[in-house]
């Protein structure tokens, strides 16, 4: 599944009508009927449906479901927002087949009944608004907007919720609050951005006929079981330690000696051949009594060659729990001179933005797997900022800094240094705990040194680890309870689940 900018929409449009001879009236029509066969779902024989109609193409898809709905028998109340010479071309001979049909409709501006027969409604079908929308809502949308939202109705939206644009836009928002929206073709943006993702309810995708080919040239993956099913590398019969990578982490104080515990249980619960933990002498029992399988390095020896140490390594974890010391420091300047792949966090971020000019440099991918508070550090914006602007700010940052950018929330996002970017879907509020960030920088450890793309290598990582999350509140965990450790303990279940 891909998700699509609205300037992608209108140009997958424009194609379709251009050079596959697809008119727009008959995408509206299918878009329509699509929409109203999902909203037969929601109805019973006797609901009474008021579907609200906005100026543009997104009202012109609310008359085709109209037309459905009172076709099929059921009590449709069509709201027309917008004067008569504001409806035009796909959506005015929409308007005029559903008056052709002899079904009713009301005027907003020529009556104060509206209201009344908003508030008669069982199903609300908001038609009003979709990618067209820009700005801050007007009047009169934004009076029906907030009326909507003070009753009890079920809510399904066309599209996008009224009032959420397909991207970020500055300003407040006020928008139609939808229990279901059904998405034409695929999720905007919006969909995955904190301030605007609740307003949607759930979603689905309809599909309207549009030529695959052209949504499969959009740049940006919904990543999906389908998908990790097809890139998750299985391991051959013939293979052996050595062919599942040797993997470093480096990390742990003696404040924080779970961190570099969690990181390394992960990798090897995700496939690492062989794993070394790197830390300082108080913290390698600690580590050590809890994870057999590893072998350890003590990164305070005074008598260790550190770069040369390092060299038999695939790749490298740094910074889950390592403290700001200058110790620690000296071995993030050595992994980054290294011609290793490297996954940076936690306090390795903290230490890199002295160092981002040379990541261009780097002769190995170099990823980076902040979250919000730390993305916004690395580029000196408000933490707000970045939750608004994910896409905008991770596109901008791997690009710049040819880095590999995972930026965490509750839809991580992984940016490639050429702009591509996958969305995760998996994972719940249980993830949102001291712990987690250590079990993911484990995962994706594992998980690029095994065959595949560092794209899907990242993006599986990403929907593993969520994965787990949700087998583990499917069991018996609750969001509240869970640990990141209880996560490592779902690991086996969720890889069964995308291996099979
Ligand atoms: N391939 C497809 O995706 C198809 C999509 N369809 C539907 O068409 C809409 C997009 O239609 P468009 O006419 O471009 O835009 P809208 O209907 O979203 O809105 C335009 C309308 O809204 C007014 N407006 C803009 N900003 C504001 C504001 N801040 N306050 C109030 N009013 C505003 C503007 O003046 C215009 O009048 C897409 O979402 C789908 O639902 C097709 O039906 C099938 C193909
Ligand atoms: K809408």
């Amino acid at each position: 599944m891909k998700s699509v900018t609205a300037k992608e929409m209108y140009n997958i449009d424009r194609k379709a009508m251009e050079d596959y001879h697809l008119s727009g009236v008959l995408l509206m029509e299918n878009a329509g009927r699509a929409i109203t066969e999902k909203v037969l779902k929601h109805l019973s024989k006797d609901s009474i449906v008021v579907v609200l109609v906005g100026a543009g193409n997104n009202g012109g898809d609310g008359f085709v479901i109209a037309r459905t709905l009172a076709n099929l028998g059921f009590q449709v109340n069509l709201i027309q927002i917008a004067f008569d010479q504001q409806i035009k071309g796909d959506a005015a001979e929409h308007k005029a087949i559903y008056l052709k049909f002899g079904y009713q409709m009301t005027q907003i501006n020529q009556t104060d009944i509206y209201q009344d027969i908003i508030q008669s409604a069982d199903v609300i079908i908001d038609a009003m608004l979709g990618i067209g929308f820009q700005g801050e809502l007007k009047e009169p949308y934004r009076s029906i907007v907030k009326l909507i939202n003070s009753l009890n109705k079920t809510v399904i939206a066309v599209d996008l919720p009224s009032g959420v644009p397909a991207e970020t836009v500055d300003g407040p928002t006020l928008a139609v609050q939808a229990d279901i929206t059904y998405c034409i073709e695929a999720p905007k943006p919006s969909a995955f951005i904190e301030r605007y993702a609740n307003f949607y309810g759930e979603w689905e995708t309809v599909e309207i006929g549009l030529p695959k080919s052209l949504l499969e040239a959009c740049k940006t993956d919904v990543w999906t079981l389908d998908k990790v099913k097809q890139t998750l590398p299985k391991r051959d019969k013939h293979s052996h330690k050595g062919s599942h990578g040797r993997g470093l982490v480096i990390g742990g104080h003696k404040e924080m000696p779970g961190a570099v515990r969690l990181t390394a249980t992960a990798a090897l619960r995700s496939g690492v051949g062989l794993l070394t933990v790197g830390s300082t002498s108080d913290v390698l029992p600690i580590v050590a009594s809890a994870v057999t399988e590893a072998t350890y390095m003590d990164l305070t020896d005074p008598k260790l060659d550190f770069e040369s140490r390092i060299q038999p390594f695939d790749a490298i974890a740094i910074g889950m729990g390592m403290g700001r010391s200058d110790l620690s420091r000296q071995w993030l300047d050595a992994v980054i001179e290294s011609d290793k792949p490297i996954i940076i966090d936690a306090d390795g971020l903290y230490f890199l933005k002295s160092h981002l000019a040379k990541l261009a440099e780097r002769k190995a991918p170099t990823i980076l797997t902040p979250h919000p508070g730390e993305m916004a550090m690395l580029i000196d914006q408000t933490i707000q900022y970045v939750k608004n602007n994910p896409f905008e700010v991770a596109k901008d940052f791997a690009k710049n800094y040819q880095v590999y950018l995972v930026l965490k929330g509750a839809y991580t996002i992984v940016t490639c240094p050429n702009g591509e970017q996958t969305i995760n879907t998996t994972g719940n509020p249980g993830l949102a705990k001291g712990g987690s960030g250590d079990c993911l920088a484990g995962i994706i450890l594992a998980q690029i040194m095994q065959k595949g793309s560092l794209k899907s290598s990242l993006a599986n990582a990403c929907y593993i680890h969520g994965l787990a999350a949700d087998l583990a509140i499917e069991d018996h965990h609750s969001t509240t309870d869970l640990l990141a450790t209880d996560l490592i303990n779902f690991l086996p279940d969720a890889f069964r689940k995308c291996l099979n």
